[in-house]
């Protein structure tokens, strides 16, 4: 069974009505993002933040009503996907591409609710290369200083040119192998100049849905909290 469906389905279960409702971008979160306009139709009142144009988009065609983050000062639930996470729920991000708007929407909610198939779920972070959003000026300066840091920073392309962000940034794709401080790597990185943002969400999500391909659904809690 397809595990991204299953978690993502699932965690439509935690929107009430009412409620300002953070939308991530992804396969997985497509699926509650999908239920959501179910729900919609069916008479649910909410009003969503979307992370990206790709999910704007997709909201505005299942007739999600949606809010500006500059219009919101609290988001009551963010339900997003995740490239990785490990035991504490801590999180690599953004490949897709949209981790700075998944940050500050993120960062504006109450709460933030990971869906992931099993696959996601990792004993260390780091296999997946790390996206870090850097400005375009300057951006091989920003690629040697982040190689500084015990990498070797690939910028993604798409198309035979940069890939660009809804934000109009580069992303550099940087494989530091297992990552054991996250909290220090993620300060490190955005302390640089031309760095804007990077993808790891250390102490964030307060839950993870997981789909298994067995059909089977878990929700795991952050282990030392
Ligand atoms: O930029 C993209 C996001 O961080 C996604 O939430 C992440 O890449 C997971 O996506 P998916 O659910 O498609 O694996």
């Amino acid at each position: 069974m397809d595990g991204k469906k299953l978690a993502g389905e699932k965690a439509a279960e935690y929107v009430k009505n009412g409620m300002v409702v953070g939308l991530g971008t992804g396969s997985t979160v497509y699926w509650t993002i999908m239920k959501l306009g179910e729900l919609v139709r069916g008479g649910l009142q909410i009003q969503g933040v979307p992370t990206s144009r790709r999910t704007e988009e997709l909201a505005t065609e299942l007739g999600i009503p949606l809010l500006d983050l500059a219009e919101v000062d609290e988001i009551d639930l963010t339900i997003d996907g995740a490239d990785e996470a490990d035991a504490d729920l801590n999180l690599i991000k953004g490949g897709g591409g949209a981790l700075l708007r998944e940050k500050l929407v993120a960062s504006a909610s109450r709460r933030l609710l990971i869906v992931a198939d099993e696959s996601k779920w990792v004993p260390a972070l780091g296999k997946f290369p790390l996206p870090v959003e850097v400005v375009p000026f300057g951006w091989e300066l920003t690629r040697r200083q982040i190689g500084k840091l015990d990498c070797d920073p690939i910028l993604r392309m798409a198309d035979e040119a940069p890939y660009v962000t809804d934000n109009g940034n580069y992303i550099l794709d940087c494989h530091f192998g297992v990552i054991q401080g996250a909290e220090r790597l993620s300060a490190a990185l955005n302390q640089l100049p031309g760095v804007v943002e990077n993808g790891l969400f250390v102490k964030m999500a307060e839950r993870i849905v997981l789909g298994f391909t067995d059909g089977s659904v878990e929700e795991r809690l952050p282990k030392s909290k």
